[in-house]
């Protein structure tokens, strides 16, 4: 098996080791749906996000983000397994070279080709993000899987955006945007406490992985492939596989909002 974990332990994509020393709640894992215990005490996830908060779309060399205004409690989530409320800061996507992979998250070891995640910070309790990546309940990300099926209409205005971004660090202004058209509208979710897949790796994560995917097309899916992850002028690389390897589980339980 570690002769075919060495291409992801020496991925490029992350010079830190695969888990950082000492980290027992790493993400992201494979959901083993038998081993979700239902909760009954978990509530309803409660989304408010204010579409005029959206501020840019970027390449970061890694994925691309879209960034949101998060000097006020305008788009916040509140609820499910959340002690606070959560202030909505971006979102971000991870995908596969092909439809056989891309997500981080497992459901019962499937693969799905893409992931969201939407990244909020507990503004209650930390005065910053930054401070707030370093806190056990700093974040919160909603994680959702794309599969392969109908055109996804909210996720075309991204997708249109994206040849203009598509060289590392190429931002673009991006005004009215309401993420809430990604999030399925199935309630159910699965929720575990981990970390950061992307440096520094930080066990700051509630996880809220929704059960349902969203459906997207070939063609979205391809756009997501066409960004690079070097700047203009640099050989091109494909932005393709940003996913970070599974991590062990440990001495975590993951919950179900569901039965
Ligand atoms: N992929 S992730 O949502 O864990 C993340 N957000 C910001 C940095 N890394
Ligand atoms: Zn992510």
């Amino acid at each position: 098996l570690q002769v075919k974990l060495l291409p992801f332990l020496l991925h490029p994509l992350w010079q830190s080791p695969l888990t950082i020393p000492g980290g027992t709640r790493q993400s992201p894992i494979n959901i083993q749906w038998r081993d979700s215990v239902y909760d009954p005490f978990l509530k309803p996830l409660k989304i408010s996000y204010d579409p005029t908060t959206c501020l840019h779309i970027w390449n970061n060399g890694y994925s691309f983000l879209v960034e949101f205004d998060d000097s006020a409690d305008r788009s916040i989530i509140v609820g499910g397994p959340l002690e606070n409320q959560y202030r909505l800061k971006q979102f971000h996507f991870h995908w596969g070279a092909i439809n056989e992979w891309g997500s981080e998250h497992t459901v019962d070891s499937k693969f799905y080709p893409a992931e969201l995640h939407l990244v909020h910070w507990n503004a209650v309790v930390y005065p910053t993000f930054e401070e707030a990546v370093m806190e056990g309940n700093g974040l919160a990300v909603i994680g959702v899987f794309l599969k392969l099926g109908a055109h996804h209409e909210g996720l075309q205005m991204l997708v249109d955006a994206l040849p203009a971004i598509k060289h590392k660090d190429a931002v673009i202004e991006f005004d009215v945007f309401d993420p809430s058209c990604l999030i399925p509208s199935c309630p159910d979710y699965w929720t575990y406490a981990g970390s950061l897949t992307t440096p520094p790796l930080t066990e700051s994560v509630t996880w809220i992985i929704k059960k349902q995917p969203i459906e997207v097309d070939e063609n979205q899916l391809e756009a997501f492939r066409m960004l690079l992850f070097t700047s203009d002028g640099e050989e091109e690389k494909r932005m393709v596989d940003n996913f970070r390897p599974l991590q062990p589980l440990m001495n975590r339980t993951v919950r179900s909002s569901f039965q």
